[in-house]
């Protein structure tokens, strides 16, 4: 018989309370190698990421990657590590806590939730799933922190809510946010952000470096490049650049099949070689600094560039927690509930009514 999850002590004088659920991809409990492998073990196991036959992956994943890859990608963690712990889990929480404390400011006190969500590792999706259902939780709105929709990121989110929910007795109403690379105050926020990076360090070539995906992903109809590449668009014209005053690229290819191309490393030694030697790389596909932000961008590609010829090099750091990206996840969070009755209060007859004769809603 199916268990389905339900509220047996349900209250029925309890506002209905509308969730957003922000999520973000996730990150290792701590960078020894243990954490790290079983990080990278329910990661790469993922077929939204990784889309090859499955048995055939199973070999190579148990067989190659989680015996070489845990350490070394443990040695990178160790990097960026802070004493607080991972910088991605850090920064998602002080966004969730920001955009909880600017929603509540505009809808008023206890109407809306925020919850926070990883794709892999914790805090898991299902638990903060059924807390937020326990808390009140009737209509929800899932926020993926990825501003340029790809199956391998998206789409993975969307798998883990609407897994989560076929257990639910009692599902919420539902929207989810497929993307906002385009969205006005997101690419005002990344241009505002390396216009004031800029004015202290210095105006330089930009560079846009985004994760990449496998190319076939690209040729099977995955829209991600093209949005890379328009939010890049927008965010030069916002900043009047010429063409020649910035490029884009993609980041932290794995394996030996062809990525979107040009790879930011390569593309980088060749600036340094040839030209622009002044870099400012920004990596807007990254709502908050982790991994491949911290180490690969600011620190492992920045002294094969200067040791090459490059004379400049700094990145800009991701929106994180700051107000203008609190305030530009409200506004679409807001835009997404449109039509919802966020001001919805209890109905205080419906106690008595449920007192008197069961199920009185
Ligand atoms: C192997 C396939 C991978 C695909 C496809 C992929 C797409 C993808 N990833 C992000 C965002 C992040 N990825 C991060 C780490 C990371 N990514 C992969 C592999 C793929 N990513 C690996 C193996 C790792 C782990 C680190 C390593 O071993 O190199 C992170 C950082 C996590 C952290 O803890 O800080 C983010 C964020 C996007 C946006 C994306 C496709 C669009
Ligand atoms: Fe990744
Ligand atoms: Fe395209």
């Amino acid at each position: 018989m199916p268990d389905y999850l339900g509220l047996s002590d349900f209250d029925h004088a309890s506002a209905p309370r509308t969730g957003v659920l922000l999520v973000n991809l996730g990150t290792p409990d701590s960078p020894s190698p243990g954490d790290v492998r079983r990080f990278l073990a329910e990661f790469l196991w993922d077929a939204r990421v990784i889309e090859s036959p499955r048995w055939l992956w199973w070999l190579i994943l148990h067989g190659v990657i989680l015996r070489i890859r845990p350490s070394k990608s443990a040695h990178a963690y160790q990097q960026i590590w802070t004493p607080q712990g991972s910088p991605l889990l850090l920064h998602t929480k002080a966004l969730a806590v920001g955009l909880e404390k600017e929603l509540t400011e505009r809808l008023g006190q206890g109407r809306v939730v925020v919850g926070l969500g990883m794709s892999y590792g914790s805090p898991d999706i299902p638990g903060t799933l059924e807390r937020m259902h326990r808390e009140g939780v009737r209509r929800l709105i899932v926020l993926p922190l990825y501003p340029q929709y790809s199956g391998t990121t998206t789409a993975s989110v969307f798998d883990r809510v609407t897994r989560t929910l076929q257990r639910f007795r009692w599902l919420p109403e539902f929207r989810f946010i497929t993307q906002y690379h385009d969205d006005g105050a997101y690419i005002a926020a990344l241009a505002a952000s390396i216009q004031a990076h800029w004015q202290t360090h210095g105006r330089k070539h930009l560079l846009f470096s985004f994760h990449g995906v496998p190319r076939s992903y690209l040729l099977a109809g995955d829209p991600y490049h093209c949005q890379c590449l328009k939010t890049a668009r927008l965010v030069s014209e916002r900043l009047g650049l010429a063409e020649g005053d910035w490029s884009v690229s993609f980041q932290s290819q794995v394996g030996r099949e062809e990525w979107l191309r040009p790879y930011t490393d390569e593309l980088l030694l060749r600036y340094a070689k040839e030209g622009p030697k002044r870099i400012s790389v920004v990596c807007p596909g990254f709502a908050t600094d982790c991994l491949e932000t911290l180490e690969e961008i600011e620190i492992r590609n920045r002294a094969p560039f200067l040791e090459n010829g490059g004379e400049a090099y700094d990145y800009i750091p991701a929106l994180n927690a700051t107000p203008a990206h609190v305030q530009l996840l409200a506004d679409l969070t807001l835009r997404h509930a449109q039509g919802w009755p966020v001001s919805e209060v209890a109905d205080p007859q419906s106690k008595a009514r449920a007192v008197r004769g069961g199920a009185g809603r």
